[in-house]
């Protein structure tokens, strides 16, 4: 039986295209996937990771950015801990959705979810989102804020490991113990991972190639979830 102190769930939200799945894919497997095609419904990644010396899951769960999908990947937001937001840096339509998934988080997700706004492609030489325009966006709107890059791997096992590095604080401070700690029991029950090695949200600042912007896809109903021990 796998022995581990937490589990978290992290959610990826935002566009489509702009990167969550290789971020995801990434951080778990190492790899800068060739062609990725868009995700279907929900993807899922578990990665175990060792923070301040305590094993840490992580569940990874990675939304499909298109409209259609929206009604379920709303229903992942209640159960987790923290939400990553995921623009592209070169892709000004993806930064201007950011206020309409602000209000689908505000009203699917927990509260105290832990918010991270990440701008994501800063290999690429397009810019058209300057950094501090995406910092200033996450200060408004209590959020951290990185800048990563898929492809490049820059900054991209500082999100998780910050993440998970905030979330046992959290954790050990205060309520959100119960719950971390309860659903790591709840899981052990049953069951995959990886490995990783440890870094502590504070050094985050202050607190699509195929778009399609703020919605605009028609629901056909079909979807998939898939899940992958990493
Ligand atoms: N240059 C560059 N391209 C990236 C990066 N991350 C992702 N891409 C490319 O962006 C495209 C979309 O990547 P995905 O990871 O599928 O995007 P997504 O947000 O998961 O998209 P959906 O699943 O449709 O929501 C792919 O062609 C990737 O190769 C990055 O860091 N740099």
């Amino acid at each position: 039986m796998e022995d581990y102190k937490f589990l978290f769930k992290i959610v990826l939200v935002g566009n489509a295209g702009v990167g969550k799945t290789c971020l995801v894919r990434r951080f778990t497997q190492g790899l800068f996937p060739p062609g990725q095609g868009a995700t279907i419904g929900v993807d899922f990644m578990i990665k175990t990771v060792e923070v301040e010396g305590e094993k840490i899951k992580l569940q990874i769960w990675d939304t499909a950015g298109q409209e259609r999908f929206r009604s379920i990947t709303q229903s992942y937001y209640r159960s987790a801990h923290a939400l990553i937001l995921v623009y592209d840096i070169s892709c000004q339509p993806t930064f201007d959705c950011l206020p309409d998934w602000l209000r689908e988080i505000q009203e699917y997700a927990n509260s105290k979810v832990l918010k991270i706004l990440v701008g994501n492609k800063t290999d690429r030489d397009d810019r058209e989102i300057p950094t501090q325009i995406g910092e200033e966006f996450a200060k408004q709107h209590d959020m951290y804020f990185l800048e990563t890059s898929a492809k490049e791997a820059e900054n991209v096992e500082r999100l998780f490991y910050e993440i998970a590095a905030e979330l046992i604080g959290q954790a050990r401070s205060k309520d959100g113990s119960a719950a971390a700690a309860a659903a790591a029991a709840a899981h052990r029950q049953s069951e995959g991972s990886g490995v990783g090695s440890s870094i502590g949200l504070a050094s985050l600042s202050a607190k699509a190639a195929q778009s399609n912007c703020c919605g605009g896809g028609v629901s056909n109903g079909s979807s998939t979830s898939q899940g992958h021990a990493g």
